[in-house]
């Protein structure tokens, strides 16, 4: 059933309407800060706001701060405004600062109804909206409709078209490749080479050659002058992941390269001119690295000129459902199998598990449950997410509790909009209490974010 918050501090209409729109879920507040509470718990799609709320209900003020505040919080929600049949000018004032629409009393139910059926109608098909542009169609391979992954995007969107050089941070497996590959699909140079080299799965001894090249006869074997992945990718875009892996001996040439985009291959004399656009991507934190002396701070000012964090699947809310409907659906047509459907244990096992490999890990899991599935559903047996196999590493008491923090960190912050004042006052903590968590389980993002939206 769906959710309507009804903000009313009359007692005879709220049970007027109890009666009246029995197709709803109805759910109630009398003033302003428990409707903000009920937003909170309940995010309504829908809500009706009484403009003349206590403590003045003759002035429409509180009923407009109310409309505000609710829309911050729940930038989607269609607010209906009800008003006193002479007040139609605070109602338009309503409707300005972002309501969806506004009814004038004495309430008609039947007409009330057509209101609300129509601003649930448009709120499903805005949110069906969102989920298509972010779901695959629009970013191709980002899947995913998450207030954290939906942000990613934003930014990528934003990045793309400029020549910034790009660091993405974040847990292996959560898709640091997928997303260098959207920012160079969305940019000028589109129909250009993307290359990407790994610093971490090739010796230190040809990580060189590999990316700047090298001249016949440079070395023994060196049979032919051969490209580097940096030549490769004239014109285009190079993913230079896991940089944080990139040995000491090899960074100063790295920042010639970047700082005047020139390199020269190994055994030649000669310097040649790159146009390279590059990306960055490492699990490691650079930052840390920087202070213990294993990386270049010149190097990671370069590289970092913006730096992009992709959340964990964990913090990814339901996200991993619909990533795993995806899979399901690729692994089907792979496979040609019928596994069509998730078991309800199969379900909250996939929300409840803490994913340390991230999409990586939900994609193996998924394989071997469409190949092992008996039937046309898969269980938590099948994904190997059984109570019992969770059980088998059982987190300690402080992860539990770390794990609780972190998680009420996001939704608090995501609550606030990404304003930290407000995300500490809504936790309960002072701000310094809430930096230093944020230190503590290093989440970047939200520290980053400080800047541009807590101002
Ligand atoms: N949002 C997503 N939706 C669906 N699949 C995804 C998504 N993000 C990543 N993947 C898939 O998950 C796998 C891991 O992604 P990717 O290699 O980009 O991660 P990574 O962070 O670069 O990992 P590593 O740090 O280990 O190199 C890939 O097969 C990728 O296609």
């Amino acid at each position: 059933m769906k959710t309507l918050l009804i903000v009313e501090d009359d007692l005879g209409i709220q049970k007027q309407l109890k009666w009246s729109l029995p197709d709803y879920e109805l759910v109630f507040a009398e003033d302003r800060s428990s409707a903000l509470t009920q937003v909170r718990r309940y995010e309504p799609a829908v809500v009706t706001l009484d403009l003349g709320l206590p403590p003045d209900p003759s002035n429409a003020s509180e009923g407009l701060a109310c409309l505000t505040d609710i829309l911050a919080i729940h930038p989607e929600c269609k607010v209906i405004i009800i008003t006193g049949n002479t007040d139609k000018e605070h109602a338009l004032k309503a409707v300005n600062l972002g309501a969806y629409d506004y009814y004038q009393k004495p309430i008609d139910p039947d007409v009330l109804s057509v209101i609300l059926a129509r601003a649930f109608k448009l709120s499903a098909l805005e949110q069906e909206n969102r989920y298509l542009r972010h779901s695959g169609l629009h970013q191709q391979d980002i899947i995913g409709n998450s207030e954290s992954i939906l942000k990613a995007c934003r930014m990528v969107e934003k990045i793309a078209p400029t020549e910034i050089t790009t660091l993405l941070q974040g847990e292996s497996g959560t898709g640091k490749e997928v997303f260098a590959r959207s920012i160079h699909k969305q940019s000028p140079r589109a129909d250009k080479p993307f290359v990407a080299i790994n610093c971490a799965s090739i010796p230190e001894n040809l990580l060189e050659s590999e990316l700047f090249g090298y001249e016949k006869g440079a070395f023994t074997g060196a049979n032919k002058t051969t490209l580097g992945k940096i030549e490769c990718a004239n014109g285009g875009t190079l993913l230079l992941d896991e940089i944080g892996d990139m040995p000491l001996s090899l960074q100063a040439k790295m920042l010639r390269f970047l700082q005047e985009r020139v390199i020269e291959r190994l055994g030649g004399r000669q310097v040649i001119e790159v146009d390279v656009r590059v990306i960055c991507a490492t699990h490691r934190n650079l930052a840390e690295m920087v202070t213990e002396q294993t990386f270049r701070e010149d190097l990671y000012y370069r590289v970092s000129e913006m730096t992009l964090f992709i959340p964990p699947l964990r913090d990814r809310g339901q996200d991993v459902l619909i990533i795993a409907k995806a899979l399901l659906h690729k692994f089907n047509q792979e496979f040609k199998t019928q596994v069509h459907t998730f078991s309800e244990d199969a379900i909250q096992a996939l929300l409840s598990h803490r994913w340390p490999g991230n999409i990586r890990e939900l994609q193996n899991k998924l394989k071997s449950a469409v190949i092992l599935a008996d039937s046309k559903q898969i269980t938590a047996d099948d994904l190997g997410l059984t109570a019992s196999s969770e059980q088998n590493t059982p987190r300690t008491l402080r992860k539990v509790r770390e794990d609780a923090e972190s998680q009420a960190i996001r939704e608090a912050y995501a609550l606030s909009n990404g304003n930290l004042s407000k995300t500490a006052d809504l936790l309960g903590v002072t701000r310094p209490t809430l930096y230093s968590l944020i230190d503590k389980y290093r989440m970047l993002d939200l520290r980053n974010s400080e800047a541009t939206s807590d101002s």
